[in-house]
């Protein structure tokens, strides 16, 4: 069993209370980790790390000497790169396919893209008539926010804690992070390579442990932390914009989402399949970006929902290293109770079910881990609470749709407004309704087609802010005007 220790000043160091949790495999209820649950204590240390390294060497470098650092740190993660594969396929149980194509490869990215952003991104500059005719120059400069607060989730740990800690760094700052309890190790890993890379201590530091009174409520609240982004709930959000506004901290939130999917009569059908498919059920439909809700245009509605189920039943249970298999398990038990939860309200709410609907038969010791079924339904009036709950499990309801506003209006029936994926073959619909839908993201004919430059999060309830390209140099600087008369 694996010991993870809290990251402080460039040093694993376990809590003085001594208190420890311990980190279930998904895949079959076992212990595979233990961990060290930061106290007040060690969210002070961090923070005192972080505000040093900030008035010391790292408050010292160029942008270029950082830029050549991140560079460092990106390359370091390749070479690593199939500690960090083993490290999350055991914290999350996916597919080995998923953490080598997309998440791992992301996690380098997140520090090559942000070191490139800031080498390149110039700040304003204004040219100002004056009385005397002589004029001014105005300028801005971009200097870091201070210690920043990066509270994450447990469904990409790695992708989603390195797309706030790239920019950060890359920004000037210094970062104290709280991954999620469900997903420890790759932020604990990351410690290594900062220290190989010669990144200077108290830059990189990570406490572990839980939310409310616990290391994530301790960041929140710390006065010596001046920003907080946070990917997570909507409700946890909410409870830390209060703790924020105790010293009027700025926040960026990404949240949760109950996408719409699009599907027009006159899309490509196999490529708007794939793509549905992939949107409700990639990691186990645990991705905040992933749909939940398909409206299909009625003449193709049953020939699409025989298609997905199709896929749906066709997907591989096992374990992440079993090149039979393709599809793994819910984070945890209590995850899993709650999905099933909802799979018991859909049929009490009269739903059709198409497939799924419950636990796959698993063999000897895979039996007690959080399996379940890819789910569809159809049937269910928009008031269901499985239509309009985020629920973060593989599964999906489906309704036909006859008309262009009518489809608007149903996709923004929603208090959240993450993402949209919109399938058809007439461009001119699609900008059409892309400017209609009210959401951060939409895809057409795809689904999660990143370009890290471009603004990435959510409207209403799904979060506050972008981030992404120069939308992160805005949240992780703050802008210094300089007038001067010339
Ligand atoms: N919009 C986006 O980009 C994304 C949103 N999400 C959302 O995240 C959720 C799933 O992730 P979870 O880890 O279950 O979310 P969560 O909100 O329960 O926890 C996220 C993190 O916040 C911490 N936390 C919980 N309560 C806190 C408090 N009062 N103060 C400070 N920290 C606290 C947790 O320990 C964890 O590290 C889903 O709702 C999903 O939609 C997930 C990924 C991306
Ligand atoms: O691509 C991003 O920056 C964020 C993606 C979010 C998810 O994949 C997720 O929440 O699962």
């Amino acid at each position: 069993m694996r010991k993870i220790e809290n990251f402080i000043a460039g040093e694993y160091v376990a809590a003085a209370s001594g208190r420890r949790f311990d980190k279930r495999s998904p895949l079959d209820n076992r212990v595979i980790a233990s961990i060290a649950e930061a106290g007040r204590a060690e969210v002070d240390a961090a923070v005192g790390a972080a505000r040093g390294a900030l008035a010391g060497d790292w408050g010292r470098l160029s942008t270029e000497q950082r830029v050549e650092l991140l560079y460092g740190v990106a390359n370091e993660i390749t070479r690593r790169f199939d500690d960090f594969v083993e490290a999350e396929m055991a914290d999350t149980g996916q597919p080995a396919h998923v953490m080598k194509q997309v998440f791992i490869p992301r996690g380098a990215a997140n520090f090559k893209v942000f070191a490139d952003v800031v080498k390149n991104v110039a700040s304003e500059s204004f040219q100002t008539a004056t009385p005397d005719g002589r004029g001014a120059l105005n300028y801005a400069l971009r200097v870091p926010k201070g210690v920043i607060g990066v509270i994450c989730p447990w469904n990409a740990p790695f992708m989603l804690m390195t797309w706030k800690v790239g920019p950060a760094l890359a920004c000037g700052n210094a970062v104290v992070v709280k991954p999620s309890e469900e997903s420890p190790q790759t932020a604990a890993l990351l410690g290594e390579v900062m220290n190989a890379v010669g990144i200077p201590k108290g830059v990189y530091n990570v406490v572990q442990g839980f939310g409310p009174d616990s290391a994530g409520e301790f960041v929140t609240q710390h006065p010596g932390v001046d920003a907080i982004t946070f990917t997570g709930e909507t409700r946890t959000g909410a409870a830390i914009m209060k703790a924020a506004s105790e010293g009027m901290r700025d926040v960026s939130f990404e949240l949760g989402g109950k996408n719409a999917g699009i599907v027009f009569a006159d899309c490509d059908f196999e490529a708007a399949v794939e793509g549905i498919f992939r949107s409700a059920f990639l990691n186990s439909g645990q991705v905040c970006l992933g749909t939940e809700r398909v409206y299909v245009e009625r003449p193709i509605f049953e020939r699409f929902v025989q298609a997905l189920k199709v896929k749906a039943e066709s997907v591989r249970f096992g374990r992440p290293d079993d090149h039979d298999a393709n599809y793994g398990p819910l984070i945890s038990q209590e995850h899993r109770q709650k999905v099933l939860s909802y799979y018991r309200k859909a049929l009490e709410e009269g739903a059709t079910l198409v497939t799924g609907g419950g636990v796959p038969e698993m063999p000897g010791e895979l039996a007690e881990g959080a399996w379940v079924q890819p789910t569809i339904w159809t049937g269910l009036p928009e008031s269901a609470a499985v239509v309009r709950e985020e629920i973060f499990g593989p599964c999906c309801h489906i309704r036909p749709f006859d008309a262009e506003d009518e489809v608007v209006q149903l996709a923004n029936a929603t208090d959240y407004g993450l993402s949209t994926t919109l399938w058809t073959n007439d461009l001119a619909r699609a900008h059409r309704l892309a400017a209609r839908v009210e959401v951060g993201i939409t895809w057409i004919n795809s689904w999660f087609l990143r370009d890290l430059r471009t603004a990435f999060g959510g409207a209403k309830q799904s979060g506050i802010g972008r981030e992404g390209g120069v939308h992160s140099l805005e949240f992780y600087t703050e802008t210094r005007n300089v007038c001067v008369k010339l």
